[in-house]
């Protein structure tokens, strides 16, 4: 059956309603994007990734976009589900995501929390963690930007279960990250991994648990300062640019270090916006100029993966 009435993109909707519509997605482009569900997060919520392919063989050179890790920061699934509607709708349209996709395969998770994501609906708008439960503790969840096998435990984490950057009893212990790192490391082709997170305006790249370079910092921080140039260029706002750790604060565990450890050389965060005026609770008027500049900043990335 068509939907009752089209999904209202300039709007944040509920778990359901941004599902829903990704099944539409599927239904509407059968043969550009299929269902990939890789598992079920600690409350039994699904894990459903939508997959852009035009190819065949399954270890086609790979991009992975992240969104609503964290629960709170709606603007990032907002921006994801739009572009997933952008990718599927552009394609045999805009030259460059028709090209990206000629020879690269898209993975986008638009939540990648959905307990702490239905949890900032029914209870606690500001709730950031997952919701699994610490054993002898009464606090709840984990941070799971924090719980990656990456320098697991060191700078910018806490041991505390009851803090908002508790990196959990062992990396990966966050069902929904492992289910992440578990598909990403089978599939083992992956290029480029692409975190979407708010609010500060910032593309980041590695390292998080320190201050020193990456290897790659200088081709990441050119790539990354061509995204935010193209961000900028739509209607003014301005990205800074950096690695992690240089540009906010140190903090171990993170899943920009953990891709990048793993071989994926284009490992990005989108600190989406604002800079703090209404920071996590950004109003939905703002949901399509964000994605829309953000979009911009994608293409950036993704053409230069595909061309390198
Ligand atoms: O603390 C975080 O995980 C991000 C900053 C960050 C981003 C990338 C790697 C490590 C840390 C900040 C945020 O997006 O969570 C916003 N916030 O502080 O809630
Ligand atoms: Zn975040």
């Amino acid at each position: 059956e068509l939907s009752s009435n089209c999904f209202n993109y300039g709007a944040y909707h509920t778990l359901e309603a941004i599902h829903k519509e990704m099944d539409f997605i599927v239904k509407s482009y059968p043969r550009l994007v299929s269902a990939v569900k890789i598992g079920h997060s600690f409350e039994n919520r699904l894990m459903y990734v939508l997959k852009f392919s035009t190819g065949k063989g399954r270890r086609r050179p790979a991009i992975w976009l992240n969104a609503g890790i964290h629960a709170r920061e709606w603007i990032a699934p907002a921006t994801a589900i739009w572009t997933a509607r952008k990718i599927a709708c552009d394609y045999g349209r805009d030259l460059v995501i028709t090209s990206i996709l000629k020879k690269m395969d898209i993975f986008l998770l638009p939540v990648a929390n959905p307990d702490g994501y239905v949890y900032t609906h029914t209870h606690n708008r500001l709730w950031r963690k997952t919701r699994s439960v610490n054993p002898g503790s009464p606090c709840i969840g984990t941070d799971p930007n924090r719980n990656w096998n990456s320098h697991f435990g060191g700078a910018g984490t806490s041991r505390d279960p009851c803090s908002d950057m508790y990196h959990g009893p062992r990396p990966h212990s966050e069902v929904e990250v492992k289910l992440v790192a578990d598909f990403i490391a089978d599939h083992g082709n992956f290029k480029c991994f692409i975190d979407l997170h708010s609010y500060s305006q910032l593309v980041m790249y590695p390292y998080g648990y320190t201050t020193m370079r990456a290897g790659d910092a200088d081709e990441l921080d050119t790539v990354a300062q061509n995204a935010a140039n193209a961000m900028a260029s739509l209607s003014g706002t301005q990205y800074r640019v950096g690695s992690v750790g240089s540009a906010i604060y140190t903090s171990s565990g993170n899943s920009v270090d953990w891709a990048y450890d793993n071989g994926i050389k284009y490992a990005f965060i989108f600190e989406l916006r604002d800079t703090g005026f209404y920071a996590f609770t950004l109003p939905a008027d703002q949901i399509i100029p964000t994605a829309q500049e953000t979009w911009l900043g994608l293409k950036t990335i993704m053409e230069h993966v595909q061309n390198s």
